[in-house]
C-alpha cells in the first residue's frame, strides 16, 4: 500500500504520530525512541515507529506550510489508522511576555491560509486541538522544570516573511501568542478526517525585538518540547 506521499506498509504507523515541521528533527526523535524502524521515506520525508516507555509511536515530518501538513496528516488519519498527531515545531513570539524558549500550547490557530476558506465558504472557521491533548500538554509543560507555557492562539500564517504589516500588532493587542505556518491546517484537517490533533511550539525567537535561539539552545529546548509531546500522548 501506499499514498502519493507515503509508502508504508498498513499497520506501519502507530496511532500516535509526532510531526515536526524539519525532516532532521523527525530523524533526530526516531533516535530518541526504542527500535525506530524506517517506514517511509518518500520526497526524503522519513517516517519512523517505535516505541516510548512501551507505547507505540511514529514520527513524521510536515514539512512547511498548510498545504504540506494538510496532505500528511490527511494520509496518515485517512489511509494509515493515525489518531492523534501532536506537531512539535518552532513559532516566532509576538506577545509582549513571550520569551526565548517558552513553550506555546495553540488552543487555537487564526490564520490567513485559503485552505479552510475555500472548503467552507463564508465561515470563519475555528481552528481548535483536542482539548484532552490541549490540557495534558499543558500539565506535561508544568511539569518540566525550568518551563514557561503559555496556552493561547496563534497565528498559522502562508507567508514567512511577511513584509511591512501591523496585522502582527493587532493579533497581539488581541492576545494572540505567536506566528507559524502549520497549526491551522493541521487542526482543520484533523476535524474532516475525524481525528485528534495538538500544536505544541518553542518559541525560537521575538518578532520585531530582533532576538532569535542559538542552534544549540534549540536542540536543548527541542529535548524538552518532545518530552512534553511524548508525556501529553500517554496522559490524554
Ligand atoms: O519549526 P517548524 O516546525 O518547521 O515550524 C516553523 O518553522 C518553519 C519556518 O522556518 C515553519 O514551518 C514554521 O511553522
Ligand atoms: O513561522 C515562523 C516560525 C518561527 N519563527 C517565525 O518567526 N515564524
Amino acid at each position: 500500500m501506499a499514498t502519493p506521499h507515503i509508502a508504508a506498509q498498513p499497520g506501519d504507523f502507530a496511532p500516535d504520530v509526532l510531526m515536526p515541521g524539519d525532516p532532521l528533527r523527525a530523524r533526530r526523535i526516531a533516535k530518541v525512541l526504542t527500535d525506530a524502524r524506517l517506514v517511509t521515506e518518500v520526497r526524503g520525508i522519513a517516517g519512523f515507529t517505535g516505541t516510548w516507555e512501551g507505547r507505540p509511536v511514529s514520527v513524521l515530518a510536515s514539512g512547511m506550510g498548510v498545504p504540506s501538513i494538510s496532505i500528511y496528516a490527511t494520509e496518515l488519519f485517512r489511509f494509515y489508522g493515525v489518531r492523534r498527531i501532536v506537531r512539535i515545531g518552532t513559532c516566532g513570539g509576538i506577545g509582549p511576555h513571550l520569551a526565548l524558549g517558552d513553550v506555546v500550547v495553540a488552543t487555537a490557530a487564526h490564520t490567513d491560509s485559503a485552505v479552510t476558506a475555500t472548503r467552507l465558504p463564508g465561515v470563519h472557521y475555528s481552528h481548535a486541538p483536542s482539548f484532552a491533548l490541549a490540557a495534558a500538554a499543558v500539565q506535561a509543560a508544568h511539569d518540566e522544570p525550568g518551563t514557561t507555557v503559555h496556552a493561547g492562539a496563534v497565528l498559522t500564517s502562508d507567508a514567512f516573511y511577511s513584509g511591512e504589516s501591523d496585522l502582527l500588532t493587532h493579533l497581539a493587542a488581541r492576545g494572540t501568542l505567536a506566528v507559524e505556518m502549520e497549526a491551522a491546517g493541521l487542526y482543520a484537517t484533523a476535524d474532516v478526517e475525524h481525528g485528534e490533533a495538538l500544536a505544541l511550539m518553542t518559541v525560537s525567537d521575538l518578532i520585531g525585538r530582533d532576538v532569535e535561539m542559538s542552534a544549540a539552545e534549540r536542540e536543548t529546548t527541542f529535548d524538552r518540547a518532545l518530552r512534553i509531546a511524548l508525556a501529553a500522548l500517554a496522559a490524554a
